[in-house]
């Protein structure tokens, strides 16, 4: 059996209480794991617990009790200090490609810093930055240009190449297409699985869209209130979802081919008709 890259047990986050506002318990016994170069999708409504979990895997948000492990290590009370080598192997891109890069940097020294703080300089690193823009499908002039004069999709690419600049193990993507237009967002979704063949980096692609979800990952995890509700291969959870906050979420997402859609549909008034009866299966929910 192949061992987890990620190994996440019975993790609790916590919020402490701030401003007059009691604690917040966000995640609640979460238990997931990510193999090396799978994509596992973390799917649930606003406020589900989704970011959270990516935070606490990043070292960002307490966890309160449970462990998170990360190719065998366990990472759950790193000091940031401690945490430092770590960024080699576990990267992030985060949602919005205006805020992310540095403005006042150009491409390459966006680009450089990460190599640089590791010991790559000089050629080297200005050949790993050629490398980069390549794997990203930019050209090598946009090494010397400012962030400003890109798109979204390209600020995300550059994001990408910069997540990828030390050959990560593992890459915690939050919502990283969400402020992308759909067309822009196919293309870098593909750029992404390109990346995962070419190099074998394993996602957790945390997401609140379910057709996101669906082109990229391997398994799909459905947060719910703080916990996992359900989890399994994509295609599995995605097409025939068990639970029914799941069902409920996936069926009244769009799906672009229209038999499916009306399929959804059809099941969508059955699910609805069952709990309006109180049948079983269609009711009693951690959804109520
Ligand atoms: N720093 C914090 N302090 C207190 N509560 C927080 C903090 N960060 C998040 N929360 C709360 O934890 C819950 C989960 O938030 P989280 O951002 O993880 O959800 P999400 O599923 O990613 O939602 P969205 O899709 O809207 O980003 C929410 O109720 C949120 O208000």
């Amino acid at each position: 059996m192949t061992t987890p890259l990620l190994d996440v047990r019975d993790l609790d986050v916590i919020y402490p209480a701030r401003g007059g506002a009691k604690p917040f318990h966000a995640l609640k016994k979460v238990s997931l794991d990510i193999l090396p170069g799978e994509t596992v999708g973390l799917v649930g409504e606003s406020g589900s617990g989704k970011t959270t979990l990516g935070r606490a895997v990043l070292g960002l948000a307490p966890v309160s009790a449970g462990s998170i492990a990360f190719d065998g290590r366990d990472i759950s009370h790193l000091s940031r200090r401690a945490r430092r080598p770590l960024a080699r192997d576990l990267q992030v891109v985060f949602q919005d490609p205006y805020s992310s890069l540095n403005p006042s940097m150009t491409i390459e020294q966006i680009l450089a810093e990460p190599l640089t703080a590791n010991g790559v300089e000089g050629k080297a690193a200005r050949d790993r930055v050629r490398g980069l823009l390549d794997r990203v499908h930019l050209p090598a002039d946009a090494a010397n240009r400012l962030p400003k004069e890109f798109s979204g999709g390209q600020r995300q690419r550059i994001a990408i190449a910069r997540a990828l600049a030390l050959d990560p193990k593992l890459i915690v993507c939050d919502e990283a297409v969400s402020a992308l237009d759909l067309s822009t967002q196919a293309r870098v979704l593909d750029l992404f699985i390109e990346i995962q063949e070419a190099t074998g980096v394993a996602y957790l692609f945390v997401t609140h869209d379910l057709a996101v979800v669906r082109h990229v990952s391997h398994r799909v995890a459905v947060l719910y209130r703080g916990e996992i509700v359900e989890s399994g291969p994509g295609a599995q959870v995605t097409l025939h979802p068990e639970h029914p906050y799941t069902q409920r979420l996936f069926m009244a997402a769009p799906v672009p081919d229209p038999d499916r859609q009306q399929q959804r549909r059809e099941a969508r008034r059955e699910l609805l008709a069952a709990q309006a009866s109180g049948a079983p299966g269609g009711g009693a929910t951690a959804a109520q």
